[in-house]
């Protein structure tokens, strides 16, 4: 029998096809895991922004849940965007029925400053989704947003991963620097220590997606059976080459570029 690795998103969509479920699908596809996804919302957005939000209905998201739990083997699970907070207490009861690796990436505002989570929401994701996962990957405003504190140095970064781990119940914590001003780095503390992952900071404004795309590298990393932290140093490549040759797509901030760790397409696409 071939064995293959099963990786599962449950998100938000974007029909311009750089984040959302379209980014998971791409970069699971893209590291050769076998991608599946449950939608939470349908979201009208493009590279400028979010026109509208259509929330699927909860008994919905119930039955796409039964649909991969009953069938399909699930290696490693990514949650992006889940605006309500009854979706995630669906979500959260679903999650312990899977015997698999965790990561959420706790989507709030997208790049374009539009909101993709309900206010309300925050405290289900504190209290029962936290602690369910491997791995959490907020970016400042959503690290400040769970713990309550302002991050402005790179030491409160630290404190912030450490924080969410300790205080919230999280299995490890990565706080992305993409938000900061020079070389763009990011921290993880996996229960013990702390972990840099640096790069330098590329020049673009194309930076739709890039969130959901590490997460995604994340993922598929975890389910091949990559330890925490070479899965994360994998997945940064991943994401900051996926930036370096992203795409001048649409009128505004455009998509990052799932292939660009082909060598075939690097040398393609300056
Ligand atoms: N201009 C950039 N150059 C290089 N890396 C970047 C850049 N912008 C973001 N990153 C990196 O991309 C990843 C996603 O980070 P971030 O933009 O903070 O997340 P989000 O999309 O969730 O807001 C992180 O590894 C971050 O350091
Ligand atoms: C459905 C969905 N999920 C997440 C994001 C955030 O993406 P990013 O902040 O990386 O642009 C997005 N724009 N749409």
């Amino acid at each position: 029998m071939n064995h293959v690795t099963c990786a599962l998103t449950i998100a938000g969509t974007d029909p311009s096809g750089g984040a959302g479920i379209q980014a998971d699908l791409k970069t699971f596809q893209e590291l050769k895991c076998y991608g599946m996804s449950v939608i939470t919302s349908a979201v009208a957005q493009n590279t400028t922004g979010v026109k509208d939000i259509h929330h699927l209905p909860l008994d919905f998201l119930e039955k796409q849940l039964q649909s991969i739990s009953e069938d399909m083997p699930v290696h490693a699970l990514k949650t992006g965007m889940i605006a309500q907070k009854d979706m995630m207490k669906v979500i959260a009861e679903w999650i312990p029925e899977i015997n698999a690796y965790y990561v959420m990436d706790p989507v709030m505002i997208s790049q374009s400053g539009d909101s993709l989570s309900e206010e309300e929401s925050r405290e289900v994701l504190r209290k029962q989704l936290l602690p369910l996962t491997s791995l959490v990957t907020p970016n400042i405003p959503e690290a400040e947003e769970i713990t309550g504190k302002r991050i402005e140095t790179e030491e409160d970064m630290k404190e912030a991963a450490e924080a969410i781990v300790k205080n919230f119940g999280a299995g490890a914590a990565l706080v992305k620097g993409g938000h900061r001003a020079g070389a763009a780095i990011d921290y993880l503390f996996d229960g013990n220590e702390i972990h840099a992952f640096e790069s330098e900071r590329i020049q673009t404004e194309n930076t739709h997606g890039t969130g959901c795309t590490y997460s995604a590298a994340i993922t598929a990393y975890l389910a091949q059976g990559l330890s925490l932290v070479e899965a994360v140093k994998q997945a940064k490549y991943f994401v900051t080459e996926a930036i370096r040759y992203s795409f001048d797509l649409g009128h505004g901030s455009g998509p990052t570029n799932h292939f660009a760790t082909r060598e075939e397409v690097s040398n393609k696409w300056i």
